[in-house]
């Protein structure tokens, strides 16, 4: 794990290549690793930067690292991916810092301390915010923030345990500060975006407070973003299945929802370009639905029987597109479900996570694409939630939730429209296009990190794949 070392540190190549067979057992079994399925085979290390010395009782390394893998079957061969990593080096793990442990080191010149996962610790925690409130530059990683926004010392952090493609820390309830995981060269949407629409004035998402980032090989690369922490806020899937659990419709919360989004659509629409789609520009977005189809239908056997009724979701777009029809594309959500809208105590929504679907190269996530993409998003959200109530024991009929998920689609739409003017379901086959490029996306998402779920996007599929 040596070769490719373009920063190194004290103490070292000798702590990093210890640090190896460690990193290679402990990585793959990460939430945030996205290459799940294929051995990880080697890990080259591409910076280390020492923020704290291992010579003192607590050492504190960043690293970025490269896994290799063997390629996905039929795929090209690609460099592997990179991740980001806050290692933590003590004599011994206290008790409360047990779930972070990563293994002890056998060899090298720190033979028998402890290295774990350093996000847990609010020690090194504090010493990213610091960072970020001092504007600090150390090696190659550059601390930014927004100065119109302050940031008090102090703040007690802690790590965000539920499960996430990447990695968040509160501070004090009032800042949240998420390390993205695998990082990849480019302008990043999950800060480009927000501070776009902070520049709006668009109060539905966080303004970004801070920023990490670095370059290798002259590329930029964004690190980690801080943002306002929204207090006493509950997730709207949390909601959905509090409701449903109950009982309750949540149609008056999904209306909520619609005009939440269509703010943010209308905002972003105003800070960036914003592009017709006539035939020649449409065909390379269905080419891509249909190429990731064929690919989730490679992946993943089950989807095979139904990959025909879902191309013609496909077709029917490229058909409107031949005879005529246009759209309009704008920069969106991109990942755009429940579990991204946060409402606060106030009754307040906000959106969130603007990375769009991680498993997606960055340029396509940056392209301007029809609204549609992110409507989609919820709706199938709402059939989600519906469809994640367990059926009453003894019986095979399908939970009340249909009719519930139906009221939020509606609900949903009605409030989008009352904000754009644009009612989503006017336009059924660009909706029915996505809402089928979702759930393929859904269970290649579930297959690989939830197999459990799997059932949830399948019975979408069926039901997309039979309305053609
Ligand atoms: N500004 C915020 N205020 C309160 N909670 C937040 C905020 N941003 C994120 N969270 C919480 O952190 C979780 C993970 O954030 P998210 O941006 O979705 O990360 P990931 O990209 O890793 O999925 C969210 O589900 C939400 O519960
Ligand atoms: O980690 P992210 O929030 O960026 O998104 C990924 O994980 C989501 C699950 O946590 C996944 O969402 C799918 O499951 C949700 C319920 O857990 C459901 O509300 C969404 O509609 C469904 O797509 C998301 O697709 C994935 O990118």
């Amino acid at each position: 794990m040596s070769e490719a070392v373009t920063r190194t540190a004290p103490p070292g190549p000798g702590l990093l290549a210890s640090l190896d067979p460690l990193l290679r057992d402990w990585l793959p079994r990460q939430r945030w690793f996205a290459g799940k399925g294929r051995p990880v085979t080697g890990l080259s290390l591409v910076t280390a930067t020492e923020l704290l010395p291992a010579s003192g009782p607590l050492g504190l390394y960043h690293l970025l690292t490269r896994t290799h893998q063997p390629p996905v079957p039929g795929a090209p061969s690609v460099p592997g991916d990179c991740y980001q990593l806050l290692i933590g080096v003590r004599e011994a793990l206290p008790p409360r810092l047990a779930p972070a442990l990563i293994g002890h080191l056998t060899e090298g010149p720190l033979a028998g301390r402890t290295v774990y996962e350093a996000l847990y610790d609010p020690q090194p925690a504090d010493v990213l915010l610091e960072a970020l409130r001092s504007r600090a530059r150390i090696d190659g990683l550059c601390f930014e923030r927004d100065t119109g926004q302050r940031i008090r010392p102090g703040l007690v952090p802690r790590m965000v345990t539920a499960e996430q493609s990447n990695s968040s820390v509160v501070y004090g309830d009032t800042f949240i500060l998420k390390l993205l995981r695998r990082i990849v060269p480019g302008i990043n949407p999950d800060l480009e975006l927000p501070l776009a629409l902070a520049r709006e004035g668009c109060a539905r998402v966080p303004a970004p407070t801070a920023w990490m980032r670095t370059e290798l090989s002259g590329r930029p690369y964004v690190l980690g973003v801080l943002q306002p922490f929204v207090q006493g806020a509950s997730d709207g899937w949390e909601l959905a299945l509090r409701e449903l659990a109950k009982g309750e419709d949540f149609a008056a919360e999904a209306r909520a929802l619609g005009r939440a989004t269509a703010e943010v659509h209308t905002a972003l629409a105003r800070a960036l370009p914003v592009v017709s789609l006539g035939q020649a520009q449409l065909r390379p977005l269905v080419d891509a639905m249909t190429e990731r189809l064929e690919a989730a239908a490679r992946a993943v056997p089950v989807l095979r029987p139904h990959a025909p009724g879902l191309r013609t979701a496909f077709e029917a777009l490229a058909g409107l597109s031949a005879e005529g029809h246009t759209w309009t594309a704008q920069r969106v959500h991109g990942d755009l479900h429940l579990g991204q809208c946060l409402r606060s105590p106030d009754g307040q929504w906000s959106l969130i996570d603007f990375e769009g679907e991680p498993s997606k190269p960055l340029a396509e996530r940056r392209m301007p694409q029809p609204p549609a993409r992110d409507i989609a998003g919820m709706l199938r959200s709402f059939d989600y939630a519906a469809h994640s109530v367990p059926p009453v024991p003894g019986t095979t009929v399908a939970p009340p939730a249909s009719g519930w998920a139906d009221a939020c689609r509606a609900a949903y739409c009605t409030g989008y429209a009352e904000v754009n003017g644009l009612d989503p379901r006017t336009d059924p086959v660009l909706l029915r296009a996505f809402e089928t490029d979702k759930a393929v996306y859904e269970v290649v998402y579930e297959a690989r990190h939830r197999p459990d779920w799997l059932p949830v996007p399948l019975a979408a599929v069926r039901r997309l794949a039979a309305s053609s």
